[in-house]
């Protein structure tokens, strides 16, 4: 049977273990804002994946995820391995309760509980893309699907040296740049053969980003021109760069100016596909990946998102609306 309450997947990790600390004040703002709902919580990395598959063959079509980026990942990986119902016919409402909080930068949702609860109440909503990862490695195939955006290289290793800082109780930008730094002093740039839209380019890669949404890294504008239902990626390439050339773009990497830098290249694409001769860290949506060779491919408006302001939509005739029950 098809429930009407909103389903809220709390992931008491998140930022810093903020989720467990706000739990109570989070259901209190529920309440008080008249939003009938069912709490689950994870308990344990990778739990959301399967708890929201469980909860949509429960009946749970709206889901509203109080966490971060991972845990937006985690629900949607989920929504996508399961075979209740098509992802379309699922919406995502967000509390940000993570660190980063990358995804609601490109929705217009404000970083605070109350606000982001009344834009849930407002219920404006977009079908965004989705994008799909397939990863081959010797002895498998993992499939994985993000919502905001996937690194490769400098980035990948920043993501996952961040993730243990933040395993460790650290919390705030100050986890970005202590990452950065650290990774900066131990990462090598590789050679790499990348395909765009099947079209071969190689370069020595420092680091790649594939968006759909803009930002990551805490707020970094990595894929500026990335626009969340336009059915294409934003994908940005920058190539062996020294020390001097990061410094001099760490403001334009806030507000994406960087781009025009000579070491970086950007493409827009339905398909990206990377290979080199030793696999290249990845991650999606600030998850870390398994190595392997990386196919990207852009799913056009697959899953519905409730959205604070359009500024970033492409408005194209697929973006359309999809009342709440
Ligand atoms: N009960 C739990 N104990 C430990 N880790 C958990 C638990 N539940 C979920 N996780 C893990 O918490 C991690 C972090 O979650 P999330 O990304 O939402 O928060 P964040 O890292 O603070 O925010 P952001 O990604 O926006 O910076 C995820 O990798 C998830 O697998």
């Amino acid at each position: 049977m098809i429930q009407s309450d909103w389903l809220v997947i709390l992931n008491p990790h998140a930022g810093s273990r903020r989720g467990a600390h706000d739990k109570g004040k989070i259901m209190k703002l529920l309440k008080k804002h008249k939003i009938n709902f069912h709490m689950v919580t994870s308990d344990y990395p990778r739990h959301a994946i399967s708890l929201a598959g469980e909860m949509v063959a429960a009946g749970y079509r709206n889901i509203i995820i109080a966490g971060g980026d991972g845990t937006l990942n985690e629900v949607v990986n989920g929504v996508f391995q399961q075979d209740n119902c098509p992802p379309e016919e699922v919406t995502i409402g967000m509390i940000p309760v993570g660190t980063g909080n990358d995804w609601i930068r490109t929705f217009g949702i404000p970083d605070e509980y109350k606000k982001a609860i009344e834009i849930i109440l407002e219920g404006k909503t977009i079908r965004q893309d989705v994008g799909k990862i397939t990863i081959r490695r010797p002895t498998e195939t993992v499939t994985r699907y993000f919502m905001n955006m996937a690194g490769f290289g400098f980035d990948a290793m920043t993501a996952a040296r961040a993730n243990r800082l933040k395993d460790k109780g650290k919390s705030g930008i100050r986890v970005y740049i202590h990452s950065l730094v650290s990774s900066y002093l131990s990462y090598r740039s590789r050679r790499l053969r990348y395909f765009v839209d099947e079209k071969p380019f190689e370069t020595v890669l420092f680091s790649a980003s594939v968006g759909i949404g803009k930002f990551n890294g805490g707020g970094m504008m990595q894929a500026p021109g990335a626009i969340p239902d336009n059915g294409e990626f934003q994908v940005t390439v920058i190539r062996r760069i020294g020390l001097w050339g990061i410094l001099r773009n760490f403001t334009g990497l806030y507000n994406g100016s960087f781009i025009q830098d000579k070491h970086v290249t950007t493409h827009t694409a339905r398909q990206i596909r990377f290979e080199s001769d030793k696999p290249i860290p990845g991650e999606s949506d600030g998850e870390t990946l398994k190595r392997g060779h990386y196919t990207l491919e852009i799913l056009p408006g697959k899953i519905n998102v409730i959205y604070g302001n359009d500024r970033y939509f492409s408005r194209q005739p697929h973006a359309e609306e999809h009342p709440l029950k």
